[in-house]
């Protein structure tokens, strides 16, 4: 597992982290998924952040960050990246390549670590919970006893763990098929750290925002197609692409906010069946 990528923000009475989800960027710039040009949206996001002038510690990457397996859609995610000055992590998602992925962003200089320390208060944990070659997510033995470990070595550190499947029913059934499988087993072992209140994900392409046994389980929008909320069959949302701010506070408790594009530039093709 990575080594541990520390964040000192001396004197910071908050920590500010952006998350950044499901890209499905292609080796190309000019290719699309459903329609919408994924590079271009991708850029039109980074853009908007920009433009806000937020302060921001570090970014957060939280899977299908490339569509088709290539180290080139990897390095135009970088490039994204770099245009910001906070170090990046990253976990996979179902759809990445973690060969081409790993050193694609290691090579531009985005960090492969898997636990953040975050100024004084916090740790940020990422894991793996893609099944090479399927939709659905699973955490193998080995990463639910990092978890353990980690949370186990830093009892004093409230955690937001993050992960690229969602653990509970998102309300889309054709999606929920996708979840993650064992979230019963994360659950055993979350129930023996009440440092963990928070959990991020990406993967559904809506903005989620959910209890699970007393803690908060958020989900983002993509920064490129959106999937309709509450559906039995795939379906696709007009809603713009979007992005997620957290706020960390040395209390334990979280700020966040989903923003979105004001552009209507990237709609989908609705009457795509899937992909
Ligand atoms: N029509 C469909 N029905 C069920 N699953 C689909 C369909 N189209 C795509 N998917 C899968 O559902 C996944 C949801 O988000 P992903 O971007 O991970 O990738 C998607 C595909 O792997
Ligand atoms: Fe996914």
């Amino acid at each position: 597992m990575e080594s541990l990528l520390n964040l000192s923000l001396a004197g910071e009475p908050r920590v500010r982290v952006l998350q950044i989800t499901d890209s499905h960027l292609f080796a190309e710039k000019h290719e699309t998924l459903l329609g919408v040009n994924t590079w271009e949206s991708y850029q039109a996001v980074l853009e908007a952040i920009r433009s806000q002038q937020r302060e921001c510690d570090l970014i957060v990457a939280t899977g299908d960050l490339a569509q088709d397996h290539t180290a080139a859609a990897y390095q135009l995610f970088a490039d994204g990246i770099a245009s910001f000055d906070a170090p990046c992590v990253w976990l996979p998602g179902n759809h990445d390549f973690q060969p081409a992925m790993y050193s694609a962003l290691q090579d531009a200089g985005i960090s492969p670590a898997k636990r953040v320390f975050i100024g004084e208060h916090w740790q940020i944990l990422l894991l793996d919970s893609q099944v090479f070659g399927v939709p659905h997510g699973e955490l193998s033995e080995f990463q639910l006893d990092w978890l353990e470990k980690k949370l186990t070595d830093s009892p004093q550190r409230h955690t937001l763990l993050l992960l690229h499947h969602h653990p509970l029913p998102s309300g889309c059934s054709w999606l929920d098929q996708h979840s993650l499988r064992n979230a019963g087993e994360l659950d055993n072992v979350l129930q023996r750290f009440p440092q963990v209140r928070y959990l991020l994900c990406g993967h559904i392409h809506q903005e989620l925002d959910l209890d699970w046994n007393g803690r908060r389980l958020l989900a983002t929008p993509s920064t490129c197609v959106q999937f309709k909320p509450h559906c039995a069959n795939f379906t696709l949302d007009t809603i713009a692409p979007g992005w997620r701010w957290l706020e960390l506070y040395p209390d334990g408790t979280l700020h966040t906010e989903v923003c979105r594009l004001e552009s209507t530039r990237f709609r989908p093709d609705t009457a795509s069946e899937g992909y």
